[in-house]
């Protein structure tokens, strides 16, 4: 046995050497020779020393083995890493293959909820079905806030899990572990999508059977991109009149440039939409039973034999465009069976390269379950994605991490939300496990928390565990921390990427009612802000306003009434302001003195260079290019902080500053006049000359807009978009819709949903989303600086 073993070991690659140890742990191999590999190994030799001191230098088969195992899984090299998860343990393995992460996200009203609530009750989860907006007034498990269910809007993303029990191919029934995230729809809790796909590891993107790929279905596909989400997609509401699953799936291919082909084809449409057919394995699926809580399975109807048959040909082909061992089948003209179609279709998923495409309608309870089982069968588990983190102990060098329970604790807390036990924590643990009781480290600042009690979340009830795996989702009370930090065991200096962060680009002052209302005001600030990272709150000295920021109208009306309910606060609240900018004209050089030299101790710095645009309306940039000591390092620190702080409020309107440069090449320093605060300063006056000589400029947020609404409003839509300044890119028109995609400023867009209501009898929506900034036109800018000025004047004269 030992020759075609040895074979394969290669002494340099540290994943040959962990197969090596497994070969030799099942006795194929000599200790000495798997001894020979770890200590020529540089990726394990450290490790495996200092096991083998442990061990006391047995070299016996099975000890070495283990002990190369034991010191590849302790090493923080990333071979060694990358080794175990190219080689899974049977028993990992075969605990993560009965685990998904999943999220539903999709645009606004899809059924995005109504579908999550009918997994929840097919699962057992919950005992009966309450609908969003529903007769009995209860409303779904997912919307938990009363102000979600009164506006039958998801605003806040919530976990659940479930098990779904499926029959694998020999019959037997095999249990899944299923984590669930319901996100909300509207762009203003955008976060909230962003967050929980950078957790999870698949996704099912629903679409209206109607309505197609819609504004927002845009943006959650651009988010799953960022994160590298595979989907399944779910063509929702096919009960619906007008409803066409097809017309949906030429949009993915189109729109969203995404390979996708149907798995199913529909029995019936509209009010009589009674099921499906499989493709997969050509039956036809019914829901029986009061709820559709079981299925009937029957040949394929006659009428539809052959629409199956063609739609299951270009599923194939869709798929051999994208996967090579289909494409070799496809090519030499054989007939897949289910199950190498099946494994075809999940390996192209999984590579991002295709979604299969499911229907159904949540609402009238039909076919569900199939999506469910499309979930378990192309959603990848947790060790089939990859999860990078950066160890900081050896220069940031990515690591794979390995969903093994018995690897040190590495977990990412992506969400934190206020309980009424204290501040919940949700933690994705990607390696290792964490145990109540048990002391993890924060990445971010190295200290270390005792974690008092675990729980798994279902919606806002909670059901308390001991440990949680690696792989799984949890949420933790008790733990200090920021959304984002990585947690570890203390050992590992990992540290994971957090999530995408968008800028706010409207604000409003706000102010409680009543003054005794001031504490839990502050109170309900704090915690908003820390829960959510779009949602900001500063206050301003000079207007001496507190002011909030957040990501559209809907976002902030939101905090107001939750203030109300949650705090019993009242609050008055200003006119919504646009989040403009500052940016500078023309490259502008600078020399700058400050000179206070009259009597006692002076003030002297004097600061020379230039300000220029950066080339991108991006960051701002501060350098030096000091050359023979004219300002120390110590100075030119306090140089680099005085421009920082005139970046926060611009000269001309007292907005923030972006895409400006500032390099300070000389400068002088006085022996005893010169300090820090002189620099600081002068910079600061240096800045402010600067940026004003240079022809600057005001920016404002442009909003990519997109509005529906029957054909009949066409017209009065257009000329409101027209009254409001808005460039229009293009027009769809469907069946009896029109969609409009525009560019708007979001300083023209105040007020637009009840213009818009009233234009087209309430039936038009729309969707906005920040997209750039661009110069303000002049007369905007002039009213701006005037109104600052003004402002300004005014509080001079109090
Ligand atoms: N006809 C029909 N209506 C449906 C179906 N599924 C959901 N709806 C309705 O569509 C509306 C929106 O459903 P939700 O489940 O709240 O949609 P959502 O995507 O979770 O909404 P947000 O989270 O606010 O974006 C509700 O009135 C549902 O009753 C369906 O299959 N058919």
């Amino acid at each position: 046995m030992r020759s075609p073993a040895l074979a394969r070991l290669n002494y340099r690659a540290v994943s040959g050497l962990t197969r090596t140890a497994r070969f030799q742990s099942q006795g194929f191999l000599s200790s000495r020779c798997v001894s020979t590999a770890a200590l020529r190994s540089p990726g394990v030799a450290p490790a495996y020393q200092s096991v083998l001191k442990q061990w006391g230098q047995r070299r016996n088969a099975s000890a070495a083995a283990s002990a190369v195992l034991e010191a590849a899984a302790a090493s923080p090299e990333t071979l060694s890493q990358a080794a175990i998860i190219d080689n899974l343990d049977p028993v990992e393995a075969a605990r993560l293959d009965k685990v998904r992460n999943i999220g539903i996200a999709a645009h606004i009203d899809s059924g995005k909820t109504t579908a999550t609530e009918r997994v929840l009750f097919y699962t057992g989860r919950i005992k009966a079905i309450h609908d969003v907006r529903g007769r009995d007034g209860v409303g779904a498990k997912m919307d938990s806030m009363d102000l979600e269910r009164e506006k039958g809007i998801t605003i806040q993303s919530a976990a659940t899990f479930c098990d779904w029990v499926k029959k694998d191919k020999d019959g037997v029934d095999q249990k899944y572990h299923v984590n669930l995230i319901d996100t909300p729809g509207h762009i203003d809790f955008t976060i909230e999508v962003e967050r929980a796909l950078r957790v999870l590891d698949g996704a099912v993107m629903i679409l209206c059977a109607v309505s197609g790929v819609q504004s927002q279905t845009i943006t959650v596909d651009r988010q799953m991109r960022r994160y590298n989400v595979p989907r399944i997609s779910f063509v929702n509401k096919m009960d619906r009149m007008g409803a066409n699953p097809f017309k949906a799936i030429e949009q993915i291919n189109a729109k969203l440039k995404m390979p996708a082909a149907a798995v199913q084809v529909p029995i019936g449409a509209e009010d009589e939409f009674e099921g499906v057919v499989d493709l997969i394995r050509m039956k036809a699926i019914y829901n029986v039973g009061e709820s559709g809580e079981e299925l009937k399975e029957t040949e394929i109807p006659d009428k539809l034999k052959k629409l199956a048959e063609e739609r299951r040909a270009m599923l194939i082909e869709t798929v051999a465009d994208v996967d090579d061992q289909m494409a070799e089948m496809f090519l030499d003209e054989v007939e897949p069976t289910a199950d190498q179609l099946r494994a075809a279709i999940r390996r192209a998923t999984i590579a991002l390269k295709f979604t299969p495409v499911f229907m159904g309608s949540a609402l009238a309870n039909k076919s569900v379950q199939p999506m469910l089982d499309g979930v378990v069968d192309y959603l990848p588990n947790p060790s089939e994605v990859e999860n990078l983190a950066l160890d900081q102990k050896r220069n940031e060098a990515s690591v794979k991490l390995v969903p093994y329970n018995s690897l040190p604790f590495v977990g990412l807390a992506f969400k934190l939300e206020e309980s009424n036990f204290g501040q919940l924590t949700y933690i994705r643990v990607y390696q290792g496990t964490l145990r109540k009781g048990s002391n993890v480290f924060n990445a971010r600042n190295n200290k270390k928390v005792k974690v008092p009690r675990i729980v798994r979340m279902h919606s806002n009830e909670m059901e308390e565990v001991t440990e949680i795996g690696a792989g799984e989702i949890c949420a933790v009370f008790g733990i200090d921390c920021a959304s984002g930090d990585t947690f570890t065991d203390g050992q590992l200096g990992y540290s994971m990427s957090s999530m995408f962060v968008p800028e706010p680009v409207i604000s409003l002052s706000i102010k409680p009612k009543q003054s005794k209302d001031a504490a839990n005001f502050s109170k309900a600030m704090a915690r908003f802000q820390r829960e959510d990272p779009t949602f900001r709150v500063f206050y301003d000295n000079e207007s001496e306003q507190t002011i909030i920021s957040g990501m559209g109208e809907l976002h902030l009306d939101i905090y107001v009434e939750r203030m109300r309910r949650e705090y019993h606060v009242d609050c008055e609240t200003g006119q919504p302001q646009v989040a403009y900018r500052e940016t500078i004209g023309s490259h502008t050089p600078f020399d700058h003195l400050l000179k206070k030299q009259t009597g006692g101790a002076g003030d002297y710095a004097r600061v020379m260079g230039y300000m220029e645009p950066t080339g991108a309306l991006e960051e701002n940039q501060f350098e030096q290019q000091v050359v023979g000591g004219s300002i120390s390092e110590k100075y030119l620190f306090a140089c680099e902080k005085g421009f920082n702080l005139s970046c926060e409020k611009g000269p001309l309107i007292g907005h923030k500053i972006l895409g400006t440069r500032m390099i300070i090449n000389d400068g002088a320093t006085h022996m005893t006049d010169s300090s820090e605060m002189a620099f600081k300063i002068a910079t600061q006056q240096a800045f402010r000359k600067a940026f004003i000589e240079s022809q600057p400029s005001v920016l404002e947020p442009l909003m990519k807009t997109v509005v529906t609404a029957p054909s009949e409003f066409q017209g009065d839509v257009i000329a409101l978009l027209n009254k409001r300044g808005a460039t229009i890119n293009d027009t769809e028109t469907g069946v009896d819709e029109f969609t409009i995609y525009a560019d708007c400023s979001l300083n023209g867009m105040f007020g637009f949903s009840s213009n818009l209501r009233a234009a087209t009898q309430g039936k038009g929506e729309y969707t906005m989303e920040f997209s750039h900034y661009e110069k303000a036109p002049p007369h905007v800018q002039k009213e701006l600086i005037a109104k600052h000025l003004k402002a300004q004047a005014d509080r001079n004269k109090k």
